[in-house]
């Protein structure tokens, strides 16, 4: 198995790898055949399965543990498989016939329920996921299955998707009934792998070698070299099969269309990173191992092809061996010539240097010699002594001034790379020398920036090329001015020789490339954020509430006077910059590694340049002001000061006594809102109270309308509690009459009757009759008590709101006793426990009743039926009658109505017209005197 990186990529360790370990697989694709089992239970049934390119044996775990007990499982890999219990394995490759031949001996004439592909080409220690080569191998591992499966067995392979994909799904198709691509949850989702489960083969018993042909099956097939398209053989069976000797391996193929394939410049630096070619191998090139002479390589146009496609550079010819012995051609480049395949960044500018020596050498190049041509045009005059002391005077100056200027370079170099490695997170910032030049560099950074914005401030141009921010960035002094610039210019001139300043230059613009690419990366990344911001900049209310400013809009502008806006220069990386930490600090799309990063940064910095401290605190804290993040919780800071400063402001003498200054305040409105809320909330209560009382009034009052049917106007103690709770609603006078009218005798005697049938109802009631029955109190006492002020209260002509208010207060207070009270409630507990006894009564006496009738109707009706007059119709219909009667029970008399003959009906017998029912007709005249004997009656009694 190749070896991957386990952090990353492929080699990343997933879940599947971790519960392969758990689970004792060997592989984490054994999950795969787990899945693919799971879904289609391919190993319940088989009694034998070969499992071809099984190493490490992750599948044949999976068979093992799945498949029943005793059943033959067989693996085959290039690569020895460690033994595993009840599993037969061998090393062979699965193209060749040894491999048949294998299989043959150890399947013992056996034929395979299930045959496993879950191989992938390997070349050398590299996994080549060759789309072509695997499918190469798909159709090998099928030719194999053709041979070994049993008819109705069936066939689980890996395949790749690629063009020929749907070749190959047609052929599976041909030779198993049910054909189906799947990709199990385990196969990655960035592998192109998928799997074809082909179930049932047909087992025909001729198949056609083209069947399983490359040459037939696969498209690009007929590009490959011939020596890799092996010539068909006969097996013994009968069957043609493409014959898969030796070296002709699918995996050498691979490495073939390889070493061939034209992206050779990517090799170079990474050839264990393979691209996929599905355009097959050049012409002619058949081999896996690749030399070029290193002519081709020193006089070719194209060197790097030669680097990527080769294996080795070979120095054959007589001038070739010539350019070993240069001094150039040192045991390292012969090194990296030959093994080509290996070479890293720098081996490759190793032998492109040497390439260009000896072109250099042999006079392929010539030397760029621009002093030569000047020497040319110069026209050099003769000079006296005088002139020539000074002359050298001055070179000697510039000559010490050149190497000073020179070291400060080298200083400043170096101080480059550093940033770029800090830049990049390659070094750690501890890791450098706090005292070195490069970090120096971050506090001539602010130098640089503050004496820029003086040089703004003072009218100096600030337009400048982000070549020269880098530049200046890289470490120029403070002091570093244009002419110094210029003296450096000049100065790379005295540089050692043309081929060192080449070197260096070529080494300080890539440098410095690197650092503007990073730079220009970083400002392209966030130029976005940084539009969105100036956009937030521009909406002022917006501002006002996020407290994205916290100058004003006048001071911004005085800002942005002072200093003008120059794009691309040091203002607007420094403002980006300051943006950026705003972005990342609200950018949830920046990684926290970024932001660690530039925090770490922002650390570096403060750490090295201390003396600066101040400066940087007003450089970065400045932007940190803008961070919605931060100064979201400053501003609400603020507003809070405000809002105590706008507090202290108004407990001043000065406005007490003006009304609601609280409504002034933003805040205060709300809390007026809430304070109406809160009133919104206590009248709903209120309401919702007033609704319960309702409804417990409406109780009451259905209480109260029980009591009144059943006591008309006798309830005080009601009237007492209804008063202290419910709004007194004045009475009609005409209501008042009809409660006590004591002339009307029917009244007097409802409320007797009512007395006598429920006894007193009322607390007061029940107090008085005590009194009186314990002589506490007489009747005439009790009659004289009862002429009182309130008697005579007449209530004529009065207003509702003085009656309202009399009805609640100017009432006679009768006493009560506790005794009388307790009375009332015993009765009232009788009362409430009567019900469920006095149900269970009434209907037991109803069932009783209903019982006897029925007895008695049945007595009755045995005698109908027993009598001789009767004829049998005439008794069915009696019986009937009499059973129906009794089933009715016994039913209330209809009431008689007295019919008064009057005028021409007097004297007038039988029912008169429009009567109904019972009826009896009287004249008037027995009326009255019927009425008159009662009266006589009704007074006697009374005396
Ligand atoms: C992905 S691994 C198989 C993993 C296996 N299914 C498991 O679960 O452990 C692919 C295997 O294919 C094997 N292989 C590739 N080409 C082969 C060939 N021509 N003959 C036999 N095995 C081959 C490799 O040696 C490698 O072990």
């Amino acid at each position: 198995m190749g070896k991957h990186d386990k952090k990353t990529g492929k080699g990343r360790l997933d879940k599947f790898y971790r519960l392969a370990k758990e689970q004792g697989y060997r592989a984490r694709s054994a999950f795969k055949l787990v899945h693919l089992n799971r879904k289609y239970d391919l190993l319940s049934k088989s009694k034998c399965v070969i499992d071809l390119c099984a190493a490490p044996g992750g599948w044949l775990q999976v068979a093992e543990k799945y498949m029943p007990k005793g059943s033959l499982i067989i693996g085959v890999d290039l690569n020895a498989i460690k033994p595993l219990p009840h599993v037969t394995t061998f090393v062979s490759d699965i193209t060749t016939p040894h491999c048949r031949q294998m299989l043959k001996q150890h399947m013992h004439d056996w034929k395979a329920d299930l045959v496993m592909h879950d191989g992938a080409p390997n070349v050398g220690s590299a996994w080549v996921q060759d789309a072509f080569t695997q499918n190469e191998l798909v159709l090998q591992s099928l030719k194999l299955a053709t041979e070994f499966l049993i008819k109705g067995g069936n066939f689980v392979t890996k395949v790749f998707r690629s063009q020929d994909y749907n070749s190959l799904m047609w052929v599976f198709g041909q030779l198993f009934k049910s054909v189906e691509a799947t990709k199990p949850p385990s196969s990655r989702n960035v592998s192109a792998e998928i799997f074809v489960v082909c179930r049932d083969f047909i087992a025909p018993k001729h198949i056609d070698p083209k069947f399983l042909d490359p040459k037939h099956v696969f498209k690009d097939y007929a590009s490959l070299p011939a020596s890799i398209i092996e010539p068909p053989v006969t097996n013994p069976d009968g069957t043609t099969v493409a014959a898969t000797q030796g070296s002709t391996s699918s995996a050498a193929a691979a490495a073939a269309r390889l070493a061939a394939n034209s992206h050779a410049h990517s090799n170079v630096f990474a050839p264990e990173k393979k691209r996929r070619h599905r355009e097959g191998y050049a012409d002619g090139d058949h081999t896996l191992y690749h030399t070029a002479p290193a002519s081709d390589f020193v006089k070719g146009m194209d060197p790097v092809i030669v680097l990527g496609g080769m294996n080795r550079i070979t120095f054959e010819s007589e001038e070739e061996k010539q350019w070993l012995k240069s001094r150039h051609t040192t045991s390292d480049v012969i090194a990296n010539f030959e093994d080509l395949k290996v070479l890293g960044k720098g081996d490759f500018k190793a032998l492109m240097k040497w390439r260009l020596a000896i072109r250099l050498e042999i006079g392929l190049d010539v030397k760029a010699d621009p002093t030569a041509d000047a020497t040319e045009d110069i026209d050099v005059e003769p000079i006296d002594e005088e002139e020539q002391i000074t002359e050298d005077l001055k070179k000697l100056q510039e000559a010490k001034s050149a190497k000073t200027k020179r070291e400060r370079k080298r200083a400043n170099e170096k101080k480059a790379k550093d940033q770029l490695k800090i830049q990049l997170n390659m070094t750690a910032p501890e890791d450098l020398d706090t005292n070195d030049l490069a970090l120096k560099g971050e506090e001539e950074i602010f130098d640089l920036e503050e004496g820029e914005a003086e040089a703004k401030r003072q009218g100096k141009s600030s337009k400048r090329s982000l070549r020269d921010i880098v530049q200046d960035a890289d470490g120029m002094d403070e002091s570093s001015s244009e002419e110094e610039n210029d003296d450096d210019e000049e100065d790379e001139e005295i540089l050692d020789s043309d081929e060192e300043k080449e070197m260096k230059t070529a080494m300080l613009e890539g440098e410095l490339d690197g650092l503007y690419e990073t730079y220009k990366e970083r400002m392209q990344e966030r130029d976005a954020k940084w539009k969105v911001k100036n956009e937030r900049n521009k909406d002022k209310n917006f501002d006002a509430w996020h407290g994205i400013k916290e100058k004003n809009s006048d001071d911004e502008g005085e800002d942005n006077h002072s200093e003008p806006e120059s794009e691309g220069g040091w203002d607007l990386l420094q403002g980006k910059k300051a943006n950026d930490q705003d972005s990342d600090s609200d950018s949830d799309s920046e990684s926290d590694s970024d932001v660690d990063a530039e925090e770490d940064e922002d650390q570096d910095m403060e750490q090295v340049s201390k003396p600066k401290k101040a400066k940087k605190s007003v450089q970065f804290d400045q932007p940190r002001k803008n961070t919605s993040l931060v100064t979201s919780l400053q501003e609400t800071e603020k507003r809070a000061q405000m809002s105590r400063q706008a507090q202290l402001w108004f407990d001043q003498s000065v406005f007490k006594g003006v009304g609601d200054l609280a409504a002034l305040d933003g805040d205060d409105e709300e809390e007026d809102e809430e304070e109406e809320e809160e009133e919104v909330e206590s009248q709903a209560e209120t309401e919702v109270a007033d609704e319960d009382e309702d409804e417990d009034e409406d109780a009451d009052e259905d209480i109260e309308m029980e009591t009144e049917d059943e006591e008309e106007g006798s309830s005080t103690l009601q009237d007492e509690q209804d008063d202290d709770e419910f709004e007194i609603v004045p009475q009609d006078q005409d209501d008042d009459g009809t409660g006590w009218d004591v002339d009307d005798e029917d009244q007097d005697e409802v409320k007797k009757k009512i007395i006598k049938d429920k006894g007193l109802l009322t607390a007061e009631a029940v107090t008085l009759a005590t009194s009186l029955v314990n002589r506490q109190i007489t009747a005439s006492q009790l009659i004289d008590q009862g002429f009182n002020k309130l008697s005579a209260f007449n209530k004529d002509g009065l207003p509702s709101w003085f009656l309202d208010d009399e009805s609640k207060y100017y009432k006679p207070n009768i006493p009560i006793t506790k005794e009388a009270v307790e009375a009332l409630k015993a009765r009232q507990r009788a009362l409430d426990a009567r019900p469920i006894k006095k149900v269970a009564e009434a209907k037991a006496r109803k069932k009783f009743k209903a019982v006897q009738r029925m007895d008695k109707a049945k007595k009755k009706a045995d005698d109908v039926m027993g009598s001789e007059e009767m004829g049998d119709g005439e008794k069915a219909r009696s019986v009937r009658r009499m059973l129906a009667k009794a089933a009715r029970g016994k039913q209330k008399a209809a009431e008689k109505k007295i019919v008064v003959a009057k005028g021409v009906n007097r004297g007038v017998k039988g029912r008169p017209t429009g009567v109904k029912g019972k009826y009896k007709i009287v004249d008037s005249r027995m009326r009255k005197e019927v009425r008159a004997l009662k009266r006589i009656k009704k007074a006697n009694k009374k005396r």
